[in-house]
């Protein structure tokens, strides 16, 4: 079971995150990133490859698709914030 992260831990954990463009969502323990694609095709293959990871570990975001931008808000409803699994598939998502 995954933990909310704590004070100690949420400054290592996001602040990489935050300075690569995701930000903290507004009244939630919650980040938010719009990842920019050529065209639909290419925002489209990003997001099967995104999934095929958040399904593996068992961790899905929030999201949404319009042409060729996904807006994604990540958070672990399991713990209503915050947790290591929202940065492990950030992390994820920057580098596909
Ligand atoms: C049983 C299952 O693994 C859990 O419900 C998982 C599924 N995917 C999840 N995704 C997210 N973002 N938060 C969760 O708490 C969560 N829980």
């Amino acid at each position: 079971m995954t933990e909310k992260l704590s004070a100690e831990t949420r400054g290592p954990l996001l602040d990489p995150l935050l300075q690569n463009g995701w930000e903290m969502v507004d009244g939630r323990d919650a980040i938010v990133k719009t990842f920019k694609f050529d065209d639909f095709a290419h925002a489209f293959g990003w997001m099967a490859s995104a999934a095929i990871w958040a399904e593996k570990w068992g961790h899905h975001p929030e999201w949404s698709n319009v042409y060729n931008k996904v807006t994604v808000t990540l958070t672990t409803h399991d713990v209503d914030g915050l947790s290591t699994l929202d940065a492990k598939l950030a992390r994820k998502m920057d580098g596909l």
